[in-house]
């Protein structure tokens, strides 16, 4: 069994990125700038937003958060999300979720500037990846991509199960690793709630590659994979231990892998690091680089 190791991954990848960061600057160029939106008081995205803030600096960017009380209407947060889009100095904006109930996700996704939307949950940007054209991919989803990757785990041609059809994670991982992409070409098989069983069972345990985003902590047990599997564990559970485990049973599944994700360590690190080359891609993007 081997470690995917998100954590050395993610830090090449950002280290890769100040380098370049480092030579924009110092050709005269301002530095790259990703504003955070932060609706609420909610634990764990304090968690992940400070994760992000702590990245960004590694990669030399600037960051600005920008807080509202768990009251805020949804007008006042769509002008705010105008104020970003029409600010030069931002290439990137991130509104973290969930947002509370009384705001519409979707109006809010809806309202970031397509070419600031380094989450990539716009449908502009979804519709431009579904379809093989350059966008901001979803960032969980690309850094799995660039995890396998990193790893040189094979993935083309390989049988690939999707466990969780949600369109942060399951929907776009099962299009990007079935497109004709760099890190792609496998076949996938998209499973959900509604999936039987016995199907679900047929699929994971021929699978060469499965990727669980469930939010279910041991869903994915020992007697459902083969010998020799990659697994890939996007769960994030908080325990009343208040232990971090994913949705793998990772003592008994662990045995049978050829690669697995460890977590925390995987994929949310790499979650991180691909929002880091996204927004670096909007960067580009404005100042005509590459
Ligand atoms: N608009 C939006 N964009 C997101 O990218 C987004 C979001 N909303 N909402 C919530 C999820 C979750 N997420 C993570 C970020 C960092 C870690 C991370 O750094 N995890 C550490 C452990 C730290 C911890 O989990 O407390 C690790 O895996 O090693 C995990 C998950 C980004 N998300």
């Amino acid at each position: 069994m081997n470690l995917l190791d998100g954590k050395k991954c993610a830090e090449s990848l950002v280290a890769e990125i100040a380098r370049k960061v480092a030579g924009y600057t110092e050709s005269g160029l301002r530095t790259p700038h990703m504003t955070i939106i932060l609706v609420g008081e909610h634990a764990p995205s304090e968690s992940y937003v400070k994760s992000k803030i702590a990245t960004s600096g590694l990669a030399g960017f600037e960051s600005t958060l920008l807080r509202f009380p768990e009251t805020i209407r949804e007008s006042e947060l769509l002008a705010k999300i105008k104020e970003v889009n029409e600010d030069p100095t931002t290439d990137g904006l991130i509104v973290q979720l969930p947002l509370p109930k009384h705001i519409n996700q979707q109006h809010v996704i809806n309202a970031i500037a397509p070419e600031k939307d380094i989450d990539g949950f716009h449908p502009a940007n979804f519709g431009r990846m579904t379809l093989g054209q350059k966008a901001f991919r979803p960032a969980t989803a690309y850094g799995i991509c660039k995890l396998l990757q990193f790893y040189e785990v094979p993935v083309k041609a390989k049988h690939c199960v999707v466990i969780g059809r949600s369109n942060i994670v399951g929907k776009p991982i099962s299009i990007m690793l079935s497109n004709d992409f760099d890190i792609g070409n496998a076949t996938v098989t998209l499973t959900h709630i509604e999936t039987p069983r016995e199907l679900l069972l047929d699929e994971t345990r021929r699978a060469d590659i499965v990727i669980v985003a469930v939010g279910i902590p041991g869903f994915v047990t020992a007697d459902m994979v083969k010998d020799g599997v990659v697994l890939i564990d996007v769960g994030i559970n908080r325990l009343e231990s208040g232990k971090i485990v994913g949705d793998v049973d990772f003592e008994n599944v662990a045995q049978k892998c050829s690669w697995i994700t460890p977590v925390p360590g995987g994929v949310g690190r790499m979650t991180v690091a691909a929002l880091m080359i996204n927004t670096l891609m909007a960067y580009q993007n404005n100042f005509n680089l590459a």
